[in-house]
């Protein structure tokens, strides 16, 4: 069917694993869509004439507060939650970043779509996962440089 109807279509999501040592920045999410209550990484949607990056450094600094750099594309997950009230379906894109200055603290901006934000030990990660996180996690996905 065309999109001049109602029908849903795919969406672009930005993801950010934002490090720092060994450890993640998460948030549970408060989302009237898809995830709600679940801990989550930083991120949105890719919005009209956007990079990668672009996308990235304006979420995290619209969600966080954070300057981000080294912002690198690391994969990409197709993800379908058609049980959801609002059925949707997000291709995500990740990337992996990490701030100018390690010692700012991010701030919850949105206070509406996330509880707050926390740096969680990726070995030790908090739960319930964000479902496409989840999956990542359980298929030993490492968003860490292989250097570290
Ligand atoms: C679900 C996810 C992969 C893409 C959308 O993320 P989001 O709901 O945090 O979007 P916004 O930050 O743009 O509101
Ligand atoms: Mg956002
Ligand atoms: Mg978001
Ligand atoms: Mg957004």
């Amino acid at each position: 069917m065309e999109n001049g109807t109602a029908e849903p279509v795919p969406r672009v999501g930005v993801v950010v694993f934002l490090l720092r040592e060994k450890s993640v920045l998460l948030g549970r999410r408060r989302s009237t869509g898809v995830g709600d209550s679940k801990f989550a990484l930083p991120g949105g949607h890719l919005e009209f004439g956007e990079n990668f990056e672009e996308c990235a450094a304006r979420e995290i600094k619209e969600e966080t507060g954070l300057e981000i750099e080294k912002i690198e594309f690391l994969t990409v997950t197709n993800n379908l939650f058609l049980d959801e009230t609002k059925p949707s379906h997000y291709v995500a894109i990740y990337v992996r970043a990490f701030l100018k200055d390690p010692n700012q603290l991010p701030q919850n901006l949105e206070p509406t779509k996330c509880d707050g934000w926390g740096w969680y030990e990726w070995d030790n990660l908090p739960q319930p996962l964000f479902s496409p996180l989840e999956k990542m996690v359980k298929e030993n996905f490492n968003p860490f440089p292989s250097s570290s």
